[in-house]
C-alpha cells in the first residue's frame, strides 16, 4: 500500500466506560500501517491513565495522549448517581477539545491533518470544517444503535400517540423490524428526551451525514440491511471489526488465575459471567443469579468488580468454593475463548457481545440501558445466538430456564451452531480478502489523506 505523507492525526475519546481503550485500539492499528503519521490522543487525564497503563510504551511510540478538562469543578463532592460525571464532561465539551488541540499542535509543532473522534462528537463536523480537514466518526457500538440514533426523528414522528406498551416494531426502518420501541435506548422515545446525553446522541445523529468515514467496531456480514441503508446515508461506511479478531492482543493478564481454572473443568460445562466496565445488578437480582447456578450445580466464572457488594454472596461463595470462582476482573478474551465456557452470561454491552461473537459463545442476555437493549434483541431473535431473560431481571426461575434452554436443549444446540457460522463470517471478515480488511485499507487512505477514499 501506499506509504501515507506526513500527517497529525487528533484522537478525541469518550473518556467513560469502554469508549477509549476500542479508539486506542483503531490508532494503534491506524498508526502501525501509516508509520508516517503522528497520532495525538485527545482524553481525560483519568481514562488516558487507565488505557495506556494496559499498553506497553514501545507499542504506541507515534501516539503521544493529551489530557483535557474533565469538567470536575475543584472540591467537587459527587452524589452517586453515574451519569453525573458524564453530564458534567459534556458540559466541558467542546471547549476542553479546542484546548486540547491547540496543546497538541504546540507541543508538536504539527498542525492536525485529520480528526478521528468517538462519534458522539457530533462537533467534529464543524471542528473539520474548521481546520479543512476530514472528520472520521467511530462508533463503538453495533451498526443498529447508530442507525436508530439516525432515524430518531422519524420515530419519534411514527410512534407518536401509538400504544404505551412498547411493543411497537421499527419495522418502517431497514433491517430493524425485529426492534421493538421498549429495546431502544432511553431518550428516543422514551425516558428524559432533553437530557443533555439524549441532546448529544441526537445530534449525533442529525451530523454524520457530514462526516467524511463513519468507522464502526462490526463487520458488514453481521447485518447487511442495516449497512447498506447507513451507507445510503452517509458518504462512507466502515466496518472495520471485530477488533480483538484483526488484531488481536499479543500478551493478557490473569492475575485471578481465571485460565488455569478454567483449564480443570469440562468442555462448554462453564458459565461466564460478567456485565461490563460501568454497572453491576441490583442486590435481588444478584442473589436470584447465585441461586439460580447453586441450585443447578452450574460451575461459574464470575466478574465480579463492586466489592461493595460482595458481601451479599458471602454464604453463597463459601457454599460454592468448588463450584466457582469470583474475581474482580478477567481477562475476558481469553475467558470466552476457553473450551470450558459453554454460555456467557452478559449485560449486551456491544463489545461484549461482538466477543462473543466472535468466539461462538451463546449468551444469555440481561440488558440494563443504552444500546443494550438493541443487542439483546438482536442476540435473541435476529441472530438466534442466545437468550433475553424472560421478564427483563435476574430472577431464580428465568435464570434457570435460561441455563436449561442453553445448556441442555435442542434450541441451545441451534444456537451454538449459529454462533458458529457467525463466527466465520466474521473471521472471513478480517481475512486477507474480508470486507473488514478491506474497509480498513480505505480508512487508512482517509486517515493519511492520500485521497479522498
Ligand atoms: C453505545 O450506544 C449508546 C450508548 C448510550 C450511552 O452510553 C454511555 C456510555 C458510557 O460510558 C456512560 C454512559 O453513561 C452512557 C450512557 C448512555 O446512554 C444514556 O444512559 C443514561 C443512563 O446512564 C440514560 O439512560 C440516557 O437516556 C442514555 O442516552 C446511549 C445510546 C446509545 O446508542
Ligand atoms: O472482567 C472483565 C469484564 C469486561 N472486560 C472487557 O470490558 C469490555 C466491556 O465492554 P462492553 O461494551 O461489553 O460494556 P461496557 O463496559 O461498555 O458497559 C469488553 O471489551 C470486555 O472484554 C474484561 O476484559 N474483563
Amino acid at each position: 500500500m501506499q506509504v501515507p505523507n506526513e500527517g497529525h492525526v487528533a484522537a478525541l475519546a469518550f473518556p467513560f466506560g469502554t469508549h477509549a481503550t476500542p479508539l486506542l485500539t483503531l490508532v494503534r492499528r491506524l498508526s502501525a500501517s501509516a508509520p508516517n503519521l503522528k497520532f495525538s490522543f485527545i482524553n481525560t487525564s483519568k481514562s488516558n491513565q487507565k488505557v495506556f497503563s494496559k499498553i506497553k510504551p514501545n507499542d504506541y511510540q507515534n501516539i503521544k495522549p493529551f489530557n483535557v478538562d474533565d469538567g470536575v469543578p475543584e472540591g467537587h463532592v459527587f452524589s452517586g448517581d453515574p451519569l453525573e460525571a458524564v453530564e458534567l464532561f459534556l458540559r466541558a465539551m467542546p471547549e476542553n477539545f479546542k484546548n486540547g488541540l491547540e496543546g497538541a499542535v504546540a507541543e508538536t509543532g504539527a498542525k492536525i491533518t485529520c480528526l478521528l473522534t468517538d462519534a458522539f462528537f457530533w462537533f467534529g463536523a464543524d471542528m473539520g470544517a474548521e481546520m479543512g480537514v476530514p472528520w472520521v466518526a467511530f462508533w463503538t457500538a453495533a451498526p443498529c444503535s447508530i442507525s436508530v440514533h439516525m432515524y430518531t426523528d422519524v420515530v419519534r414522528n411514527t410512534l407518536k400517540g401509538k400504544e404505551e406498551n412498547g411493543d411497537e416494531t421499527l419495522d418502517f426502518i431497514p433491517g430493524m423490524s425485529a426492534i421493538r420501541a421498549k429495546d431502544l435506548p432511553a431518550g428516543i422515545v422514551h425516558g428524559k428526551l432533553e437530557a443533555p446525553f439524549n441532546i448529544m446522541v441526537h445530534k449525533m445523529g442529525q451530523t454524520l451525514p457530514r462526516a467524511t468515514a463513519l468507522a464502526i467496531n462490526s463487520f458488514e456480514e453481521i447485518n447487511p440491511t442495516i449497512t447498506n441503508d447507513l451507507k445510503s446515508k452517509l458518504k462512507m461506511v466502515l466496518n472495520i471489526g471485530p477488533f480483538d479478531l484483526a488484531w488481536p492482543p499479543k500478551s493478557f493478564s490473569d492475575e485471578s488465575g481465571c485460565i488455569p481454572w478454567l483449564d480443570n473443568h469440562d468442555k462448554a460445562s462453564v458459565a461466564y459471567l460478567s456485565f461490563g466496565s460501568l454497572l453491576t445488578p441490583q442486590p435481588n437480582e444478584l442473589i436470584a443469579l447465585a441461586e439460580a447456578l447453586e441450585t443447578q450445580r452450574v460451575p461459574f466464572l464470575w466478574s465480579f468488580r463492586d466489592s461493595s457488594k460482595l458481601q451479599l454472596l458471602e454464604g453463597f461463595l463459601e457454599r460454592t468454593s468448588t463450584l466457582g470462582k469470583v474475581v474482580p476482573w478477567t481477562p475476558q478474551l481469553q475467558v470466552l475463548e476457553h473450551p470450558s465456557v459453554g454460555v456467557f452470561i452478559t449485560h449486551a454491552g456491544w463489545n461484549s457481545v461482538s466477543e462473543s461473537i466472535a468466539r461462538g459463545v451463546p449468551m444469555i442476555c440481561r440488558p440494563f440501558f443504552a444500546d443494550q437493549g438493541l443487542n439483546s434483541r438482536l442476540v435473541e431473535e435476529v441472530w438466534k445466538i442466545g437468550v433475553s431473560v424472560e421478564g427483563g431481571n435476574f430472577t431464580k426461575s428465568a435464570t434457570t430456564k435460561a441455563l436449561e434452554l442453553v445448556f441442555s436443549s435442542g434450541k441451545g444446540g441451534e444456537m451454538r451452531e449459529n454462533i458458529g457460522n457467525l463466527k466465520q463470517k466474521a473471521k472471513i471478515a478480517v481475512g486477507s480478502d474480508g470486507s473488514s480488511t478491506k474497509n480498513f485499507t480505505s480508512l487508512v487512505k482517509v486517515v493519511a489523506g492520500c485521497e479522498n477514499a
